[in-house]
């Protein structure tokens, strides 16, 4: 197992690049399950390997609906990444996540319904726990590096990933309010489940840029969320976002430790080895690769 960190940065709306990276390189990646969003910067950071792609790529071109999170994810495995750190522009369910604060996210509720969610289809299903869905260790170390740059933070964040490209409509915004979810977003789904099947530690950092619309402002008027708005928020905090990713990774200890999630697959596979689907364990090679060089 890797004891040396190589990083993936996926930046969310508002966030296409980083600064600081030594040796950089946008490399064109390859994977099995189409394209990812863009090139990826390579580069590094002290001794630490850094991968960085924008969600959407340079530009914004893909909608959330049709990001192709497999690619992403195994565009970064292939990379060589042995852990994820995502950034996301978040609309806010709660009073007290003001836009402008950043929310570690601990939960998800997943309400997207149209996308490839899974590496793992017939022929070797796999079946991970999601009961923890985010990495305790990487969200510890980013919480401290946005508090290390000023930045104000709320910790133990529900995420409800929805659809889109619409927002919501306020009796739906109301009832994620009540179904415990305190940020909202169109992309961190199917993103960290593919992030846990590729034995990738995976923490997300919801950037807060509006009330969603369930919010009734201080003069007694209903608000709503739009694209000006969120990129004004991301526009304010994008200096802090770039600072908080650096101060993360200097902050990594020099060896990586292992994590329970580097593993995950070991116990995870139920098709019996005759049933396996060849032409799968070869689009499997970066995914599965340290449990299919074992056969
Ligand atoms: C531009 S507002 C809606 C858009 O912003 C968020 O993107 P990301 O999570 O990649 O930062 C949200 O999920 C929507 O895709
Ligand atoms: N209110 C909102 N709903 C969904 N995604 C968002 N991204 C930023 N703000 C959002």
């Amino acid at each position: 197992m890797a004891s040396e960190w190589c990083i993936g940065i996926i930046g969310g709306s508002g966030l296409y690049d980083i600064d600081g990276l030594e040796d950089e390189q946008w490399i064109a990646i390859e994977t099995p399950w189409g394209d990812p969003s863009d090139e990826v910067l390579c580069g590094r950071i002290g001794d630490v390997k850094v991968r960085f792609l924008p969600r959407h790529g340079r530009g914004h071109p893909i909608s959330p609906t049709e990001l192709n999170a497999r690619a992403n994810i195994d565009a970064l495995k292939r990379a060589g990444c042995t852990d994820i750190l995502a950034i996301s522009a978040v609309g806010s369910l709660r009073e007290e996540i003001e836009p402008g604060r950043f929310a570690v996210v601990e939960q998800f509720i997943d309400r997207t319904v149209q996308r490839d969610s899974t590496f793992f289809t017939s022929g070797l299903v796999t079946h991970v726990s999601m009961a923890d869905p985010v990495c305790p260790r990487l969200s510890e170390m980013a919480a401290k590096a946005i508090s290390a740059c000023k930045g104000k933070v709320a910790v133990g964040a529900t995420y409800l990933a929805m659809e889109g490209p619409q927002f919501s409509t306020r009796a739906e915004s109301r009832l994620y309010r009540q179904w415990g979810a305190d940020v909202i977003g169109m992309t961190a789904m199917p993103e960290a489940k593919l992030a846990r099947e590729a034995e990738l530690p995976y923490a997300l950092i919801g950037m807060a840029t509006d009330y969603d619309c369930w919010r009734v402002d201080e003069n007694g008027d209903a608000t709503e969320v739009d694209v000006p708005q969120v990129i004004a928020q991301m526009g304010a905090n994008g200096e802090l976002a770039r600072d908080m990713v650096a101060k993360f990774i200097e902050s990594l200890p020099k060896k990586r430790k292992p994590s329970p999630i580097d593993t995950v697959l070991d116990d995870a596979v139920i098709t019996a080895p005759d049933e396996h689907d060849p032409a799968l364990l070869a689009k499997l090679d970066a995914v599965a690769g340290r449990l299919l060089d074992q056969d």
